[in-house]
């Protein structure tokens, strides 16, 4: 096998790096035209190339960006959103993103990072590495027909539609002004300039409807509808819905289900906890197509997670593993008063890519025990594991990269 060698890509570099990622997942390489936006969302210092030291070609990449996570409690910590990642396909199963994945992480713990999360394009690729799913979502599709809302669900507040230019202008402020729960991210410039391209590029026109509350904008969607044909109506595709409050989350489902010309609206990547069908008189006019992973996460620093978040009831020694990267490994005693390295027999096991399964609340320890991903030592321990690592909401990201 060759020798590969790894490094920082310069800015000049980056396009190439795009057309591999892009070759990656079977699409074709960006035009000159578009080349200059979508460098836009490259941030700098944080591309990673590997290249054959024989030839000096490029053979994979994998990029982040930097943002932070909210952890149980309402703590933000430090993360990479990491995305970008392929590998040529002539020189796949060779260690070329073992290699980036260490890189990465080196690059991560450097520079005091104590997270990495990504959204996968297959389950088996990133569990080796030290991931974990962290959130779940859902797919839904509404059918208007049947879609008539209780008389209980709260009512008022204004929709006001916003063209593409103007979305982009105002949704920054508006989502980072919004309450977030365990999971959301905040959303960089270079989030941002690549939603800009993506809504750009899209084939049907994108419309965007914000909420209007007492207190200012607390909520917003994003919509395009396809399949129309003259005469008939077609299929809304919701791309995105933030709803700061009760209020914000009707007033839109309302907004949207008047929209005429539209038979049926489809969702996808919903938090689990979020009551659509519960507006409906009739809650199956409210289908949940399908569930399931939707970020994964890796714990960089799981002492400076394991002190970020917020816990419940009584304290567990919790004995973590991790081959990757080494230091995370130890005993920490984990409770509401704080966490610290201690000595003492552990009363739960698991390994890093576990812990990021429980870290947010998307598993229960005493299910990742069930199917032997931790172990439990002691009487009533399952029932404290799930009480300590318990949260009120399920964890939802919300900002797909
Ligand atoms: C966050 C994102 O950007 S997600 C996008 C991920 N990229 C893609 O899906 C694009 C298409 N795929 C690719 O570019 C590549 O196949 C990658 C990046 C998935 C894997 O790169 P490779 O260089 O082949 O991985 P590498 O050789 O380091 O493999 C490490 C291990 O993971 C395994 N592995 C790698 N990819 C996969 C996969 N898709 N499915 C199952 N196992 C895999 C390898 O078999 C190897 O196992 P081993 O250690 O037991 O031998």
């Amino acid at each position: 096998m060759t020798d590969l060698v790894t490094r920082t890509l310069r800015p000049e570099e980056l396009r190439t790096a795009n057309a591999l990622f892009r070759a990656a997942l079977h699409a074709k390489p960006i035009s000159d035209e578009e080349w200059p936006a979508a460098e836009r969302a490259y941030q700098p210092e944080r591309n990673l190339g590997v290249f054959d030291s024989g030839t000096g070609e490029l053979l994979g990449t994998a990029r982040s960006t930097d943002a932070d996570l909210t952890v149980p409690g309402g703590a933000a910590v430090p993360l990479a959103a990491v995305t970008g990642v392929g590998v040529r396909a002539d020189r796949t199963r060779r260690g070329v993103l073992t290699e980036l994945m260490r890189a990465q992480f080196d690059e991560l713990a450097g520079r005091g990072v104590t997270a990495a999360t990504l959204y996968a394009t297959e389950g088996a690729i990133y569990g080796r590495f030290g991931y974990g799913v962290a959130t779940l979502s859902r797919s839904l599709t509404v059918r208007k027909a049947r879609a008539r809302f209780r008389p209980e669900v709260p009512s008022g507040g204004e929709c006001e539609l916003l063209d593409l230019d103007t979305a982009l202008e105002r949704l920054p402020g508006i989502y980072a002004d919004l309450p977030r729960q365990p999971g959301m991210m905040a959303r960089s410039s270079y989030w941002w300039r690549s939603m800009w391209i993506a809504l750009r590029q899209a084939s049907e026109p994108v419309v965007t409807v914000v909420h209007h509350g007492p207190r200012g904008a607390d909520g917003f969607a994003q919509y395009r509808v396809v399949g129309r044909q003259p005469g008939f109506s077609g299929t809304m595709r919701l791309l995105g819905l933030h709803a700061g409050n009760a209020e914000a989350l009707a007033g839109l489902w309302r907004f949207l289900l008047g929209v005429d010309l539209v038979d049926e609206i489809t969702a996808e990547g919903r938090p689990l906890g979020e009551p659509v069908e519960l507006l409906f008189t009739d809650p199956r006019a409210c289908e949940v197509t399908g569930t399931g992973d939707e970020t994964w996460l890796r714990l960089v620093d799981v002492p400076a997670a394991l002190a970020a978040r917020a816990w419940e009831g009584e304290p567990l020694v919790v004995e973590v593993t991790d081959p990757v990267l080494e230091h995370n490994t130890g005993r920490f005693r984990v409770g509401r008063d704080g966490v610290e390295r201690t000595r003492s027999s552990p009363q739960l096991r698991l390994g890093v890519d576990a812990l990021a399964m429980t870290y947010l609340g998307a598993w229960r320890p005493s299910a990742l025990a069930q199917v032997g991903r931790a172990q439990l030592a002691g009487e009533g321990i399952a029932e404290r594991a799930d009480r300590l690592f318990g949260t009120r909401v399920a964890p939802w990201c919300g900002t797909f990269f």
